[in-house]
């Protein structure tokens, strides 16, 4: 790897956008006002929400824009920048305006989730950043919820995936996510000294291999350890692991603290049975069965229904790198632009793929809860100047099938786009992780256990506002309508 002088994430960009802003540039359209969203298309897992997370890393990151000395004198070795352009890079301060959601926040496919506004240029070079982050953590909370829902409340979950996720970057803001998901620790020692969180770990196979002999091992551990969970499967668990470790926590009596011990291969529920057995028969009622081994929210829902005695789970691979779904789709689309005269006017992408369609327009997202009981009763995307929360009655209604619709009247609508910067100065103070993870455990609360299941749940409503539906339907009907006619203007030309 090539030595800079600076560990610059200004280029952590896609090639594209630096030559559209050069594009923009030499046209002088760079500085035209232009809003961009970021939305995904579908929920992930086939969940009945996500997650949102991210911000604290887009906030890292939007502080430190900057094209650096070396990061122009690379795009000067591409050989297709020249110095008035590089130029241009070097002084350029970066003025947008970001609205997004909290980390913590349920949010739903179809509606923004960060809002860029300022500069074209700007805009564009930091979409590739800001779906990186978002897609990676976003996807990682909402599993860690999804093995939050069929843990329950009483379980304790350690997320172990370090080493086995996608490189360092996405062990440590994946913990991060999983820990705002309903993780309670994790395996990773530098996410507990970056964030805080509960570090916790029992030891390997290879513990016991080094001894070559269990009982010693467990011994040594014992000896040197106040806390401590003994791995029983490296030989025979039922026979030799569990009885050595019983053996070795009566043998240590009140020098240790006997947490209770771990298995890692095997039939899961046959022998966290015995070993409950084994351990209560051996005066060791509280202590605890831990479990790993390649788990997930499915096996370990099925492996609670076959009444597997486990009270901890120790989750890697599956988590982390998100195994049945590696990647959320979030996307970034222009959706108002500053025109010839100075207005700004809303712009959508048509496509013949309905889910493509993006929906024009500076919105905010409301999301509208029932007084009566607290509860959501779905999202509510309207234009920016809207305020459904000052309306006494709202209808909703669906953006598809409009005959589904209801009008709610005792409501609470809670804007969920919130300004995190104002012309390139950051106005929101980000919470501790501790308030963010007891805020996404708040919004899970609030949800009906309808859109909690992890299979086939209910779709949650994310409606769009009269006015919005009504612009959408006119933008698709003028762009197709102009499309048509250069269609036809074109074959004529061809005719001729
Ligand atoms: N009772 C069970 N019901 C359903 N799945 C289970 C049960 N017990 C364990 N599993 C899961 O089955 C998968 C395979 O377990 P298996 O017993 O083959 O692993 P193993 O023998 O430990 O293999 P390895 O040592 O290579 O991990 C794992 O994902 C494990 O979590
Ligand atoms: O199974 P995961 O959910 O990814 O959890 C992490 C795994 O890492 C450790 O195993 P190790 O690296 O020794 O591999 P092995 O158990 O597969 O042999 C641990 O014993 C878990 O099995
Ligand atoms: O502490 C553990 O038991 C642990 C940590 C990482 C991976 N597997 C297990």
């Amino acid at each position: 790897m090539k030595e800079f002088e600076d560990d610059s994430l200004m280029l952590h960009t896609d090639l594209y956008q630096i030559n559209m802003l050069k594009v923009y540039w030499e046209h002088g359209i760079d500085q035209r006002h232009a809003v961009f969203e970021a939305y995904f298309r579908k929920n992930p897992f086939e969940n009945g929400y996500a997650i949102f997370a991210g911000l604290e890393r887009i906030v890292q990151y939007m502080n430190a824009l900057k094209f650096t000395d070396a990061d122009l004198a690379y795009l000067r070795s591409l050989g297709s920048y020249d110095e008035a352009f590089l130029d241009y890079l070097r002084t350029m301060e970066f003025t947008l305006s970001v609205r997004g959601m909290r980390e913590g926040e349920l949010c739903f496919a179809d509606e923004p989730l960060i809002q860029v506004e300022g500069p074209l240029g700007q805009c564009q070079l930091v979409e590739t950043a800001i779906l990186n982050i978002i897609n990676y953590q976003t996807l990682i909370a909402t599993k860690a919820s999804r093995i939050r829902t069929v843990a329950g409340e009483e379980d304790g979950l350690s997320e172990f995936g370090s080493r086995r996720a996608q490189e360092m970057d996405a062990a440590i803001w994946g913990t991060r996510a999983a820990y705002i998901g309903g993780f309670d620790s994790t395996s990773n020692v530098r996410a507990g000294k970056l964030f805080g969180i509960p570090v916790s770990g029992t030891h390997a196979h290879s513990l016991i291999q080094a001894y070559r002999d269990e009982y010693e091992a467990f011994k040594a551990y014992a000896e040197t350890h106040r806390n401590v969970v003994f791995l029983v499967d490296t030989y025979d668990t039922l026979r030799s692991g569990v009885p050595t470790a019983i053996r070795v926590a009566k043998e240590m009596g009140d020098r240790i603290n006997f947490v209770g011990v771990r298995i890692d291969s095997g039939d899961i529920t046959y022998q966290s049975k015995r070993i409950r057995e084994q351990l209560d028969q051996a005066g060791f009622p509280h202590a605890r069965i831990i479990a790993s081994n390649d788990l997930d929210e499915l096996t370990i829902l099925n492996l609670k229904m076959q009444g597997a005695k486990v009270n901890d789970w120790g989750i890697g691979t599956k988590l982390i790198t998100a195994f049945d779904q590696p990647a959320l789709g979030a996307v970034y689309k222009l959706v108002s632009i500053e025109d010839d005269t100075g207005n700004l006017v809303p712009t959508m992408k048509i496509s013949s793929n309905a889910s493509k369609m993006s929906t024009p327009g500076v919105k905010q997202v409301w999301r509208i809860t029932r007084n009566s009981n607290g509860k959501s009763e779905g999202d509510y995307v309207a234009f920016n100047h809207e305020r459904p929360d000052l309306l006494e009655e709202l209808y909703m209604f669906h953006p598809v099938h409009t005959y589904i619709n209801k009008t709610l009247t005792d409501f609470t609508a809670r804007p969920l786009l919130i300004p995190i910067y104002e012309h390139g100065q950051q106005v929101y103070e980000l919470p501790t992780l501790e308030d963010v993870k007891t805020y996404a455990k708040q919004n899970i609360d609030d949800l009906w256990d309808e859109y909690k299941r992890i299979l086939n749940p209910e779709a949650y409503p994310v409606d769009l506002s009269q006015e919005l539906y009504d612009a959408k339907m006119t933008s698709i009907h003028e762009i197709t309508a102009k499309v048509n006619e250069e269609v036809k203007a074109f074959q004529a030309e061809e005719a001729e």
